[in-house]
């Protein structure tokens, strides 16, 4: 990338072309024929652009559908919808010599250096392996450039002919990089390409893959859970959440100055080196819902520590809030549980099954709360319907009683800053109290 002197790296950035467009791509796994399970929604449609020069981060829990979304993008999955420009061509409609082009251009770096090496070639092969498949140049040259790769990446020579189990993972990481930039690409996914490593080599391995990108002039996509990792090395980030983004930004402002639920929670769990500072832990209750059964409205809905409530809830005590969406998180599961045959013998001759642990649930969630009748009459309901062995009716009626507009409508992509961050949240929409307020109340209430 050309440099205009008096800008920082940041701001050449900002201005410069895009690389990669991806607009409303889906990746789902499953759900063909007619007896199938629903599809696992890996990646529920995302948009977003990344360019040229940048390092793009993708932080999430595990299960987010980062590493698919990274797949997809250099085409190692097909895409289930959505276009992935790139110049201008869609490259999920490419196939033949254009497909294998890009997937010349755009290349990956696994998280595992130990598996992702073949133990039986030599280093040296396993670095040429890829200008072999695309016949690059000459056999002279190819091993020419093997050495040349060992060098860019601080490797000897004398390394070609060792075989990956004699490396430390550092070195075998240096390796699969060396074979990622076999073929000149521009555009590369790293799929926590530190993660396996120690601390202390971690940092060299950043470090090459920093100077490595300004030699070469490369655009990374840089997929991480290690929140300290993602903020060191990226200048956008985007926040994934069971397929979604929740928030896309540049790093530093992100990380300062969160806006979307989810970031925040996600951002409080990171030890601060000064304990008096200001931002509280916020802790998620529940686990995130099955990626074939996602929210029908926002997808952190079950867990949101700012989720909007009906009016006639708005001030109940969060205590027994938290406790109705568990409930309602247990009554879920219930609900995608099909009784086998001698569970629905058991029930019509009268004897326990799987439904009967409803009451118990309920006793473990409102045992000790004080429950006003507008609150405990509908959950009782509830508890008979499931006894009833109709679980679906019983997640309905909890959700007429106390859904909101982050169960039942998606929300939209709101601009939060003057450099253009995105967050995905209905409480951006000026009828709804901000995000911030809402959780600094949870807290004091902790
Ligand atoms: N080949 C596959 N077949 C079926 N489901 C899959 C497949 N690959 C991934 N998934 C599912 O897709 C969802 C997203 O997985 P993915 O690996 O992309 O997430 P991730 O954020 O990268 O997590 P991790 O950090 O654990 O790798 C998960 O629910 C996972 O189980």
């Amino acid at each position: 990338m050309s440099k205009t002197t008096g800008q920082s790296d940041l701001e050449q950035r900002t201005q410069s072309e895009t690389l990669l467009e991806v607009r409303n791509l889906k990746k789902y796994y499953g759900g063909d024929g007619f007896f199938a399970d629903a599809p696992v929604k890996a990646v529920n449609d995302v948009s977003f652009q990344i360019k040229e020069g940048e390092t793009f981060g993708l932080v999430g829990e595990s299960g987010s559908g980062k590493s698919t979304l990274g797949r997809t993008l250099i085409q190692l999955e097909t895409a289930t919808e959505g276009e992935i420009l790139f110049d201008g061509t869609d490259v999920t409609s490419l196939s033949g010599s254009e497909l294998k082009e890009w997937r010349r251009n755009a290349q990956m770096v696994f998280q595992d250096p130990e598996s992702s090496l073949n133990d039986r070639m030599t280093v040296g092969e396993i670095i040429q392996e890829p200008l072999d498949a695309h016949g690059w140049e000459t056999k002279q040259e190819r091993r020419q450039r093997v050495v040349e790769l060992l060098s860019q990446v601080g490797l000897r020579k004398e390394h070609y002919f060792r075989y990956p189990h004699q490396f430390s993972g550092g070195q075998r990481q240096r390796v699969g990089i060396a074979r990622a930039l076999a073929l000149e690409p521009e555009f590369v996914v790293l799929d926590e390409p530190v993660s396996a490593l120690d601390v202390s080599v971690q940092a060299k391995i950043i470090t090459l893959l920093e100077d490595l990108q300004d030699e070469f002039d490369l655009t990374y996509l840089f997929i991480a859970h290690d929140l300290s990792v993602i903020r060191h090395i990226c200048d956008r980030v985007a926040v994934m959440y069971l397929g979604k983004i929740m928030e896309l930004g540049e790093t530093e402002e992100l990380y300062n100055d969160p806006e979307n639920p989810y970031t925040q929670s996600l951002l409080s769990a990171i030890p601060r080196p000064d304990p008096t500072a200001s931002r509280e832990r916020i802790m998620l209750p529940g686990t995130p819902p099955s990626p074939r059964d996602p929210p029908k409205g926002c997808q952190f809905a079950t867990r949101c520590p700012a989720k909007i409530r009906p009016p006639e809830y708005e001030h109940l005590d969060s205590e027994v809030w938290d406790a109705i969406e568990r409930f309602r998180e247990v009554i879920r599961e219930r609900s995608r549980i099909e009784l086998g045959t001698s569970d629905r013998v058991r029930r019509r001759l009268g004897l326990f099954s799987r439904y009967d642990d409803i009451e118990e649930a309920y006793e473990d969630l409102f045992r000790q709360l004080d429950l006003p009748n507008d609150v405990n009459e509908p959950l009782q309901t509830a508890v008979e319907q499931v006894k009833d062995g109709r679980p679906r009716d019983a997640r309905q009626h909890l959700h007429n009683t106390f859904g909101s507009v982050c169960d039942n409508e998606r929300p939209e992509f709101h601009t939060v800053s003057e450099t253009g961050r995105q967050s995905y949240c209905h409480r951006h929409m000026s009828e709804y109290e901000d995000v911030e307020p809402v959780l600094a109340r949870r807290i004091d209430e902790e």
